[in-house]
């Protein structure tokens, strides 16, 4: 570790990891009701069930970064964080408002209240208080790091960081406007859920996988920052209006299925960038760093979100596809490949990265993490595969025969099943994963001592 400051990215991680264990949990838990309906419908229903995991898995990623962040800034600006007193109170005041999160949702609390009570749109049904924290979190968190970049060495990677996280922060406070129209509603909520994953985390990911890149590979950062450029350009250019692949069906006029078709189509560019740029690094690269397993999921990472986003996303983008397969098991199984490949291994990339140096660990239980990345992996991937052929099914059965959904679901049991077991495989990886990354190795242990690990 090059700068003191860089220890506060620590803890973000440690919180990071821990909300990483309660949503995988709470999926299987989930997946278990949906296999076993009458669990717990009393104490904790299926819709507050799926809430915690799916907030629970946003406020971790959003962590990592954030932890990300105050983790390389430092060596690329070459100077500490502006206020590491700021970086703890920004963490606190997020600790707070997931903790009231919690409380509401579990216990049900202030139902309809304006400002304490939970506002029922998926992702961001936060209470009004918890996201005016949120707002102020961000702001705290955008000037620490704009002034820590401002006063420091600017580099490419820097720059697109701190574009991406002004963004998540600039596009989180659409979830204030939430109009009674519910074609509007839907209009701007997307502002946010889509305008995140396929436009500004984007930037964020591959930022994060060129850093990286830099460390693991070793090649110049001239041709790190040229693939840079070309990968945000893509992004950005097919992600702000490829919008439109969801405004098909909700009442907006009937020329967005064109553009949505046409730009979302495009959307898949850049994340095969992104998968050429990780593989034609390591292959140019020069450096052979001794920790695989870093490498191993940013390669798995750039490949498994190709997969997920680029390819699984492509499948129902279509507006005549997405007729049929608009909110099936379909959209389940790219929501699910997509999140996974891109963003949840993003940010084991750079725990396994950044974690056995902020330890100061050397050898740490490296191929302990290399063989979570094959459980959580392989059982996410499966998980794809059995949601597909339960979506394809689904399909045909309820949007062209025109049955109803209660009895499709019926038919498809065995597939969410199947779902459960891989989930149960993708639990196991993910507590691996925590042991790994915690507990020292046994030599370490009875030597007492370790060395210092390559940065
Ligand atoms: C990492 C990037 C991505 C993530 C994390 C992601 C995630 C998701 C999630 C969670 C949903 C479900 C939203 C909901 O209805 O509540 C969704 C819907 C959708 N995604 Fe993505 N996505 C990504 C990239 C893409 C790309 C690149 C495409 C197109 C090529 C795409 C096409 C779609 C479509 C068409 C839907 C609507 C499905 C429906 O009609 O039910 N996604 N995505
Ligand atoms: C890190 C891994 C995971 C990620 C990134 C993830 C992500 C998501 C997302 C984005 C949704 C909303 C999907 C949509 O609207 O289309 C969701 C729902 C769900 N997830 Fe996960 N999840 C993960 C792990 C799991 C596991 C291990 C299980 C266990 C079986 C699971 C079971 C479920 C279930 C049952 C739902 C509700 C689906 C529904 O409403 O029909 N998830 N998850
Ligand atoms: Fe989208």
């Amino acid at each position: 570790m090059k700068y003191e400051s860089q220890k506060i990215a620590l803890v973000y991680f440690a919180v990071a990891m821990g909300l990483f264990a309660i949503q995988v949990l709470g999926g299987l838990l989930a997946g278990w009701i949906y296999v076993a309906p009458n669990t717990l419908s009393e104490l904790l229903p299926f819709n507050i069930v799926r809430m915690l995991h799916t907030n629970s898995l946003i406020v971790w990623l959003i962590l990592g970064f954030f932890g990300a962040a105050y983790f390389l800034i430092p060596e690329e600006a070459e100077r500490e964080i502006h206020s590491t007193k700021l970086a703890y109170i920004q963490l606190a005041i997020l600790v707070l408002g997931t903790l009231g999160v919690v409380v509401t949702y579990v216990f049900n609390l202030f139902e309809g209240h304006w400002l304490l009570g939970k506002e029922g749109r998926e992702f961001i049904e936060q209470p009004k208080w918890v996201k005016a924290g949120i707002v102020v979190a961000a702001l705290i968190f955008l000037y620490n790091v704009s002034m820590t970049v401002l006063k420091g060495k600017k580099t490419a990677i820097t720059n697109i960081l701190l574009l991406g996280l002004w963004g998540l922060a600039l596009l989180f406070l659409f979830s204030f406007y939430n109009p009674s129209n519910l074609a509007l509603d839907k209009q701007y909520w997307w502002y946010i859920v889509h305008l995140w994953v396929e436009g500004v985390w984007e930037l964020i990911m591959a930022s994060i996988l060129a850093y990286l890149m830099l460390k693991l590979t070793g090649v110049d950062r001239e041709v790190v920052e040229k693939w840079l450029y070309v990968i945000v350009a893509a992004a950005l250019f097919s992600g702000i209006l490829g919008t439109g692949h969801h405004y098909y069906w909700i009442g907006t006029p009937g020329y967005w299925q064109w553009i949505g078709s046409i730009f979302s189509s495009l959307e898949v560019i850049p994340f095969f960038a992104m998968m050429a740029f990780a593989f034609v690094m390591v292959w140019k690269g020069r450096r052979d760093h001794p920790n695989k397993a870093a490498l191993l999921w940013s390669l798995g990472c750039a490949t498994l979100a190709f997969f997920g986003a680029g390819v699984w996303g492509f499948l129902h983008t279509l507006h005549g596809v997405n007729y049929y397969t608009h909110g099936t098991q379909i959209t389940a199984a790219h929501g699910h490949l997509a999140f996974f490949g891109a963003y949840v291994s993003l940010n084991l990339a750079i725990f396994s990265y950044a974690m056995p140096i902020l330890l100061n660990r050397d050898p740490y239980n490296q191929v302990l993490n290399m063989a979570s990345f094959w459980l959580m992996s392989s059982g996410m991937v499966f998980m794809t595969f059995v949601l597909t052929f339960a979506g394809t099914i689904q399909t045909h059965l309820q949007r062209v025969l025109g049955e109803y959904f209660m009895d499709v679901q019926d038919q498809v049991a065995i597939f969410y099943w199947m779902r459960f077991g891989s989930g149960l495989v993708v639990v196991i990886g993910a507590l691996l994963f925590i042991y790994a990354m915690w507990v020292p190795r046994r030599e370490i242990i009875e030597r007492g001592t370790a060395e210092t690990p390559a940065e």
